[in-house]
């Protein structure tokens, strides 16, 4: 275990971290820290969940010059969403260093951010899209940047954010520190990383399992037609407490959301082709609890922390085993417990155990739940609310005019009925959910995948330029 007080960090730090409740820091944190102080150049990867951001935000924050004006730190991260986190975590940890931070990205008003950028912030947060839209405009000046952090560095590096990535860092001074994070770092792209950075240290957080132990992993084999009445019921069974479903495409999305609703679920959807102001107040209802079931794209699969996730559904089995890793590590964080579950169709199923080779842990095989068992799931759920009110109390009330009831009636007819009223019956409302194209067929075995930027992975791109096509959030 290691304390925060024994990594050579400021008080100011010390303290903004123990006012964000952190007692010790993450295996992650222990190990990169003090390289990072030392100025060495940084390939981190660690679980999801497990802090990488404080692990490059606390000796970046350590080492900026408040009195300078300059911008001293970049961080690059695939989506606004994120960015903004990120920003946010570090004004959390530089909170009591007085560090300026901003974050820029694409879908809010660049005038706003060129105003802010007059502030003289020392961090820049940014998408990959606008950091370069500011730098051709000469709004952003990065010749006094002494660090700069890659968050995902895997998929900033993936065709698609590759070019952006080296435009940007040929205007970053280059005897800076390069740090990259990520919960995964396939081997090629760590090779391709290489190539700009100076004798980089992989610092790779030792664990049996790619994935987090903390998060049960199953898999429920099912039919494309199935899918919605399966999804439906396993939210009726387990009713949990907020819940993501990833889809593969944003018609997927748009759809499930919508079909969620006709069943009386609280879901909202959240993908590329939404105003960055939808986007971020679908997000903020989620995080507030006022929406349950977030639908989203991979553009929420990367970095996003939000606590509560208890559950998260790949109605669609994710194409690669990276893409499945930070999917369901959107639950089970910082220490708390998770469920995934990923439904996959009998032809995908070589894409599973792909996936599990990656991860080096089986999923375990889940049985879809019955109509029958979907409506025991939610009158349990009516049971605990029932001893919830009672353990609360307030109820002298209802005192009254309950025991008049139990004089006419039976004592378990009346719950009975009290029951019947209060529960969500698994609804078959019907809905139109239009069938995905399944994934061309892969062997299992990996030695035969092609690597992820080949064409064929690519089926539905046509022609384009991969990953940018695929992916729905690259407009940044
Ligand atoms: N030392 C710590 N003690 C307790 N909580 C921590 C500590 N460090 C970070 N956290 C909290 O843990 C949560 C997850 O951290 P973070 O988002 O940095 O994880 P990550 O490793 O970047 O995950 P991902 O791979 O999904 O991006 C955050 O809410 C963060 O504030
Ligand atoms: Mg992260």
């Amino acid at each position: 275990m290691t304390k925060f007080s024994d990594l050579n960090i400021s008080p100011a730090i010390l303290k903004s971290v123990k006012r964000m409740g952190f007692e010790e820091a993450s295996p992650i944190q222990a190990a990169t820290i003090p390289l990072s102080l030392e100025g060495k150049d940084i390939i981190g990867q660690a679980q999801t969940g497990t802090g990488k951001t404080a692990a490059f935000g606390i000796p970046l924050i350590e080492k900026i010059d408040h009195k300078s004006q300059h911008i001293q730190g970049i961080i690059i991260a695939p989506t606004r969403e994120l960015a903004i986190q990120v920003s946010e975590e570090l004004y959390r940890v530089g909170q009591d260093s007085r560090i300026r931070v901003l974050a820029v990205y694409g879908g809010q008003d660049i005038q706003r951010q060129i105003r802010a950028l007059k502030n003289r912030p020392q961090i820049i947060v940014g998408t990959p899209g606008r950091l370069l839209d500011h730098i051709k405009r000469r709004t952003l000046k990065l010749d006094n940047v002494h660090t700069l952090v890659l968050d995902e560095a895997d998929e900033m590096l993936n065709m698609g954010f590759i070019d952006d990535i080296e435009a940007i860092l040929s205007s970053v001074p280059e005897n800076r520190q390069t740090l990259l994070f990520s919960a995964t770092m396939p081997d090629p792209i760590r090779k391709i990383a290489e190539r700009f950075m100076k004798d980089p240290e992989l610092v790779r957080v030792k664990a049996k399992e790619m994935t987090v132990p903390l998060i049960e992993q199953y898999f429920v084999k099912v039919q494309e037609r199935e899918k919605f009445d399966v999804l439906s019921r396993l939210l009726d069974v387990q009713s949990p407490e907020l819940a993501i479903v990833f889809g593969r495409t944003k018609r997927r999305v748009d759809e499930l959301a919508n079909a969620l609703n006709l069943r009386g679920y609280l879901a909202e959807g959240i993908h590329g082709d939404l105003s960055q102001a939808k986007r971020l107040s679908v997000l903020r209802k989620f995080k507030e609890g006022k929406v349950d079931v977030l639908v989203a794209t991979d553009v929420a699969a990367r970095g996003l922390d939000i606590s509560g996730v208890t559950h998260v559904y790949n109605f669609d089995i994710p194409q690669d085993p990276e893409s499945y890793v930070h999917r369901i590590g959107r639950t089970g964080r910082a220490g708390k417990e998770g469920m995934a579950m990923t439904f996959v169709t009998p032809r995908e199923m070589g894409y599973l155990r792909i996936v599990e080779q990656t991860t080096k842990k089986r999923m375990i095989p889940m049985r879809p739940p019955t109509w029958s068992e979907a409506f025991e799931g939610q009158q349990r759920m009516t049971m605990e609310k029932i001893g919830e009110a009672i353990k609360e109390g307030s109820i002298e009330e209802y005192l009254n005019v309950a025991k008049e009831l139990l004089t006419d009636y039976d004592p378990i007819e009346v719950t009975a009925a009290a029951l019947k009223l209060m529960t969500k019956e698994p609804d078959k409302t019907p809905v139109q959910i239009s069938d995905e194209r399944p994934l061309p067929t892969k062997k299992d075995n990996r030695n035969g995948r092609k690597g992820k930027h080949s064409s064929s992975n690519h089926h539905n791109n046509k022609g384009r330029k991969p990953r940018r096509t695929n992916k729905n959030y690259h407009k940044s």
